[in-house]
């Protein structure tokens, strides 16, 4: 059991890579990274039924349980293990079952508003946002959607007209302000290698520098002693 050092949080549209990005970055770091799939904590909506459950706006923020993730997430920050939601497509709902979750050195939470949440902004360190256009993205979603998720492709077109693109226009894209790093095209195998760096170093015992987020000002941030890297204009390092 650790006290998790870096908290990194990857926000994007549907299909832009963010699961690609979190996996690649990640997968040789070995058990020293716990993944957070925001996906987990969409509310319980097991008082619906599926026809129900079928017409929710998903792409609202709403529709995720913000209380309990902050509580997760606050609770694997103090060094105390989660029982951690999981999710079903199909069904869209929770699952019955949670999976134990231990606190590791790196957190990667990863979902299209993983940036949305002023409260869950202040826990991580390091903030990215996974650009891809929309063209592309529609194309992977409908793919995905239909080949993993058991839905029809008018379900999937219609679902994105109604919801998934008028929220992406007013809550997932304006959450890039809040971001340190854009990465362009998901998997950007520059911007990957980078990013597998910096969390190998993290997971090995990390650095013990203490950065500090600037205000709009310039100003340094009440964050509670805040680690990460520089992001543009973002961090100072109080080392130097
Ligand atoms: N840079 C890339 N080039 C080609 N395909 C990619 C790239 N990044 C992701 N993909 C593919 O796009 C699909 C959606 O990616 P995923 O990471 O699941 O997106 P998200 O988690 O943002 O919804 C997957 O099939 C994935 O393999
Ligand atoms: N029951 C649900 C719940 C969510 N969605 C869609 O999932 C998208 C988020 O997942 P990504 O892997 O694509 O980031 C989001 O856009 C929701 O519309 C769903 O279709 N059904």
């Amino acid at each position: 059991m650790s006290i998790p050092s870096f908290v990194i949080g990857i926000a994007g549209g549907t299909g832009a890579g963010k699961t690609t990005v979190a996996r690649l970055v990640t997968e040789n770091v070995g058990e020293s990274v716990t993944r957070i799939p925001l996906d987990n904590y969409y509310e319980d909506l097991s008082h619906l039924d599926i026809e129900e459950r079928e017409e929710v706006n998903y792409d609202h923020p709403s529709a995720f349980e913000w209380e309990l993730l902050r509580e997760h997430l606050r609770e694997l920050l103090e060094g105390r293990a989660v029982d951690m939601p999981q999710y079903d497509f199909e069904l869209h709902n929770r699952k019955d079952e949670t999976v134990r979750v231990e606190p590791t050195d790196v957190i990667v939470l990863e979902g299209i508003l993983a940036l949305y949440d002023e409260a869950v902004n202040d826990m991580l360190d390091l903030r990215l946002y996974v650009e891809t256009d929309a063209d592309v993205r529609i194309l992977r979603r409908i793919q995905r959607d239909v080949i993993d998720r058991g839905r029809d492709l008018e379900g999937v077109i219609d679902q994105y007209l109604s919801t998934v693109k008028p929220m992406h226009e007013q809550f997932i894209e304006p959450s890039k302000k809040h971001a340190d790093l854009i990465i362009p095209e998901g998997a950007n195998s520059v911007a990957v290698e980078l990013l597998e760096e910096k969390i190998q170093a993290e997971a090995n015992g990390g650095e013990t520098r203490t950065w500090e987020r600037l205000d709009a000002e310039g100003d340094a941030k009440d964050v509670n002693d805040v680690k990460g890297v520089a992001g543009p204009g973002g961090l100072t390092d109080d080392e130097n």
